[in-house]
């Protein structure tokens, strides 16, 4: 059977005129629908580097060798107009900060609606409507008043949520979210991995998580990836990493946060919280992103 994505041995590096890096040093990977991975490591590990070069987004001059097969399809050495059609439709990404994925000038119902009338080849009114709806899916209120507000009348938190509603609108068979909700408040982060989470059981996709926080990890994975050095030191599912963690890496990462971790595990929403349910319809409250502490 065809994997979802299958790496194997893949080695990127970067030679500048003060030699060479090797960000990272024969990875091999794979995972199936429903999978989601969190890749997690110390800044530097070659998290994100991993997670761009799946969509050929490794900067000038980094070299990528080896391969990175997507449903079957060679990522590694392909070209431009080949990874414009994955991209998006085949593997979606979510950015550390909101505004890179999102123009100033333009409104967000407009950047929203174009990429389905583009993409998906949607008429302009049922490319607004599903814009909508998806803006609640993701929880912004009164969507339909605030399709044509510009992305410095969203706060952070809102911005990434939109970010998210652009990536999973083009239905993605793999979604990688790198680092997305770092820069927020941590109830925002809550809400936020909630709803990656929600949606990656309801449409079953693959998702590949980059975070230097090993909480995080835990609450939105099933699987976790080790990187140290640009290498995978250690791999497994999640509760097996957290419970017996076999690499002195990883023991070190844990001992790190133990604290931490426990409480972003006892994360419970607060019912009634302000954000909308992608299958109760609109307007309707939901749990989400206020989270307290159980225990
Ligand atoms: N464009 C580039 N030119 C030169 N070196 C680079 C470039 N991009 C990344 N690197 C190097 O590759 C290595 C891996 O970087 P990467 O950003 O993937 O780490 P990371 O684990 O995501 O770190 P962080 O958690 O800080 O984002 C680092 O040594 C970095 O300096």
């Amino acid at each position: 059977m065809t994997r979802l994505l299958e790496i194997s041995d893949l080695r990127i590096f970067f030679e500048s005129g003060f030699g060479k890096v090797d960000a990272v040093r024969g990875v091999s990977l794979s995972m199936d629908m429903g999978d989601a991975i969190a890749v997690v490591g110390a800044s530097g590990s070659g998290k994100t580097v991993l997670g761009r070069s799946m969509l050929g987004l490794v900067d000038a001059p980094g070299v990528v060798q080896g391969s990175i097969r997507f449903d079957g399809t060679e990522i590694v050495g392909r070209s431009e107009k080949d990874l414009r059609g994955i991209r998006g439709l085949g593997i979606g990404m979510v950015f550390q900060d909101a505004l890179d994925g999102l123009n100033p000038v333009y409104s967000i119902g407009s950047q929203l609606s174009e990429i389905f009338t583009v993409r998906l080849g949607l008429s302009r009114s049922q490319a607004k409507s599903q814009a909508i709806s998806l803006m609640e899916q993701v929880g912004i209120r009164r969507a339909d008043e605030r399709y044509n507000d510009y992305p410095h009348q969203f706060s952070g938190g809102m911005r990434q949520r939109i970010c998210i509603a652009m990536a999973i609108g083009l239905k993605p068979k793999i979604l990688i979210a790198d680092e997305p909700t770092t820069a927020l408040d941590v109830t925002v982060q809550a809400g936020i991995l909630r709803l990656i989470k929600s949606l990656q059981s309801e449409t079953g996709m693959g998702l590949i998580f980059v975070t230097h926080d090993l909480a995080v990890a835990r609450m939105i994975s099933t699987r976790i990836v080790v990187m140290y050095a640009g290498q995978i030191v250690e791999q497994g599912l999640t509760e097996e990493i957290f419970l017996r963690p076999k690499h002195p890496y990883t023991r070190a990462l844990l001992a790190a946060h133990p604290a931490r971790a426990r409480s972003w595990r006892d994360l419970e929403p607060i019912p009634d919280a302000f954000v909308t349910d992608s299958s109760s319809g609109e307007g309707t409250s939901h749990s989400s992103p206020q989270m307290v502490v159980t225990s």
